[in-house]
């Protein structure tokens, strides 16, 4: 089997280009004919993608974090093409959905000897996304995490932009229709699950399953700051179904708007927009499993 690595330098601050002479050496061990690529900018990863399908790759592999398995995922689509993944980023949080292994050079042997299986691709708007969207506070995290990951690395990048975040956030009148349920109000976040984790093994919808055909949304109204800090170490670990403001809700179709551009985080990568059309496609996608799976 032909495999194509696509290694994205500032994913983890440059671990995964550490990883480059391990995944030749294992390749030249296993007899794999491969080809490995360094993105060089936002966009080039999904472009290096969309090369490696157009030369009949079947295994198209994400080094790097969850931004780069998104543009990844934006880049094979619709194509004969398994994803697979190579922890080289900060939180590498999809990845906790299909494999109990963190270890880069695990997932090396991994995207050469495991087994490919269908799970469900998210699409919001005219994108792609694997794990998990989100709206509200969260996004908003997300945006400042750009700046605490040069500071922080792992979890702690994303605890200190939530830290900083709740302290600053004001809150968004949003209409959530959720195949024709509506929740309507002042919003502290929204959380449109595919994957169980998020913003560094942060667990959103403890349910949520990749392959159930359903995203898992959790919806937590707005609340006083004070609260936001007690439910925050409860929403890490995903204990938060008891608290008054948080609803759990399946579904399909998950329609989210308005009145003023809002921002929308999916996978990590922030768009903005006064509406976010959310759809499920049922085993949307080829991901490569670790054997044991
Ligand atoms: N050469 C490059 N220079 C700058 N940015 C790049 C380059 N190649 C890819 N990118 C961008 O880097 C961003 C971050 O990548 P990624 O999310 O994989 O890493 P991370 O933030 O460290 O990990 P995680 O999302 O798991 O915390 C992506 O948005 C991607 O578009």
């Amino acid at each position: 089997m032909n495999i194509f690595f696509i290694v994205n330098p500032v994913a983890g601050k440059g671990k995964s280009k550490d990883l480059i002479p391990f995944i030749e050496s294992a390749c030249k061990e296993n007899k794999v004919n491969y080809k490995i690529e360094i993105s060089n900018g936002e966009g080039s990863v999904k472009h290096l993608a969309k090369q490696a399908v157009s030369e009949g790759y079947k295994k198209v592999i994400a080094v790097g974090g969850d931004g780069t398995i998104n543009e990844v995922v934006n880049g094979i689509v619709g194509y004969d093409a398994a994803l697979g993944i190579i922890p080289g980023g900060s939180g590498n949080d999809f990845l906790r959905s299909i494999s109990n292994n963190s270890d880069p050079l695990n997932a090396i042997q991994d995207v050469i000897h495991g087994t490919i299986s269908k799970i469900d691709l998210g699409l919001c708007n005219n994108r792609y996304f694997i794990n998990v969207g989100s709206v509200g506070i969260d996004a908003e995290v997300v945006i400042r995490t750009e700046t605490t990951k040069k500071i922080f690395s792992g979890s702690l990048a994303y605890i200190a932009a939530a830290l900083y975040t709740i302290f600053t956030y004001k809150g968004w009148n949003l209409r959530i229709d959720i195949d024709n349920h509506i929740i309507q109000g002042k919003t502290l976040l929204t959380a449109v699950a595919n994957g169980k984790y998020y913003g560094g093994g942060i667990m959103p919808a403890p349910k949520a399953k990749i392959d159930d055909g359903y995203y898992d949304l959790c919806h937590i109204s707005h609340m006083s700051k004070l609260k936001m800090f007690s439910v925050f170490p409860k929403y890490i670990k995903g204990t938060h179904s008891n608290i008054k403001e948080v609803t759990f809700i399946k579904g399909k179709q998950i329609n989210i708007t308005c009145d003023t551009p809002f921002a929308i985080n999916l996978d990590g990568e922030i768009m903005i927009d006064t509406k976010a059309d959310f759809s499920i496609i049922h085993q949307g996608i080829d991901v490569i499993f670790p054997k044991s799976k």
